[in-house]
């Protein structure tokens, strides 16, 4: 049986990390990190994810700001909103809950938040500087999973990668982390010709699909190991239920290793969304990103 990658832990053990650092901020240098995250419209698991992460940003020290607006808020109210979050001292990252509305562009608005107050990565400038120095802020739900692949796997050098799924938020940048962790990498889509037998060949597989169970045990090499980034809720036995792309009850028969969901990537997503406020924080004030 696989060992189970506790993500839960591991996001328990950063968020511990951070918050002696955030301490440190505040008792060293007067600064206290603060995280504005901005949510438009009234989905359910969006309003349940944004408390969650409003609660954790307190929890380790840090300020948090919420901003709720009205599904049918126009895109220059929200433009002007991330300007002024933009120039607020207090506020050192900025996170726009995605998807938006149909009728406000996201790239726009994606780009309207200052690359220095990107806690998610997805601005052009970050998704730059990951593609070429890796000085930026790197997408939270990839570096969450990078983080538990080495501290699993150690050096990942010349493991082959296989990622299912080529979104911007997740399967381009994890890409790219594991390019630079020097993995040999492939990245599989929907388009992809014979993915199970392409799967069959990875070492490291990460799934991000947004389908529920779709990569069976038969599809995993024996001792490979597997991160489940699908959050998925299905409705089983007249319950509602949060299942990954993978299905976890035959792959974890085959898998070295494999993260469950619920407990796996999502709470490491959260947690390092923490970290890259902290990391922005540091760089608006100057504090030398290799001090601690
Ligand atoms: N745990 C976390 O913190 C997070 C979890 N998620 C979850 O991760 C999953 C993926 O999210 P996201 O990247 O935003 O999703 P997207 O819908 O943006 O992308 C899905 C990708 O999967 C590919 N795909 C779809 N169907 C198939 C198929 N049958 N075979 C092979 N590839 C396929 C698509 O291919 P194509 O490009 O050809 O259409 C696309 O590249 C979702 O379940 C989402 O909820 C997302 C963000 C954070
Ligand atoms: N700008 C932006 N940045 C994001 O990072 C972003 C986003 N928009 N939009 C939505 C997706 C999704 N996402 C999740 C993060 C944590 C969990 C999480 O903590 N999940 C728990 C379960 C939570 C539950 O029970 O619903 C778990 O997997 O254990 C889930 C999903 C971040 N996203």
């Amino acid at each position: 049986m696989a060992t189970v990658i506790n993500g839960k832990e591991h996001a328990q053990q950063l968020r511990d990390n951070l918050a002696i650092e955030v301490s440190k901020l505040k008792s060293d240098h007067a600064l206290v990190p603060g995280l504005a995250v901005v949510l438009v419209g009234e989905d359910p698991a969006s309003q349940i994810y944004v408390r969650n992460k409003a609660k954790q940003t307190v929890e380790v020290g840090m300020k948090s700001f919420e901003h709720r607006l009205d599904t049918d808020t126009d895109e220059v109210t929200l433009l002007d909103l991330i300007a002024s979050l933009n120039a607020d001292d207090a506020v050192h990252g900025i996170l726009v809950q995605l998807p938006l509305p149909p009728h406000i562009d996201e790239f726009k608005v994606i780009n309207a938040v200052s690359h220095d107050k990107d806690v998610d990565g997805f601005h052009l400038m970050n998704v730059g500087r990951l593609n070429t120095d890796g000085g930026g802020v790197v997408p939270c739900t990839p570096l969450g999973s990078l983080m538990m692949l080495k501290s699993q796997l150690g050096d990942l050098t010349g493991l082959n990668a296989v990622i299912v799924g080529r979104s911007n938020i997740v399967g381009k940048p994890m890409a790219a982390l594991l390019l630079k962790a020097n993995c040999t990498v492939t990245i599989a889509h929907s388009r992809t010709k014979n993915l199970e037998e392409l799967c069959r060949t990875a070492d490291i597989l990460v799934a991000a699909v947004g389908r529920p169970r779709m990569i069976q045990g038969d599809w995993i090499k024996p001792g490979a190991t597997v991160i489940d980034v699908g959050i998925n809720r299905i409705e089983e036995n007249g319950a509602t239920k949060l299942v990954g792309d993978v299905d976890y009850l035959s792959a974890s028969e085959v898998a070295g290793a494999i993260t469950p969901v619920p407990g796996g990537v999502g709470p490491m997503t959260i947690a390092c969304l923490l970290h890259n406020t902290v990391q922005q924080a540091k760089r608006i004030a100057g504090i030398d990103l290799s001090d601690q």
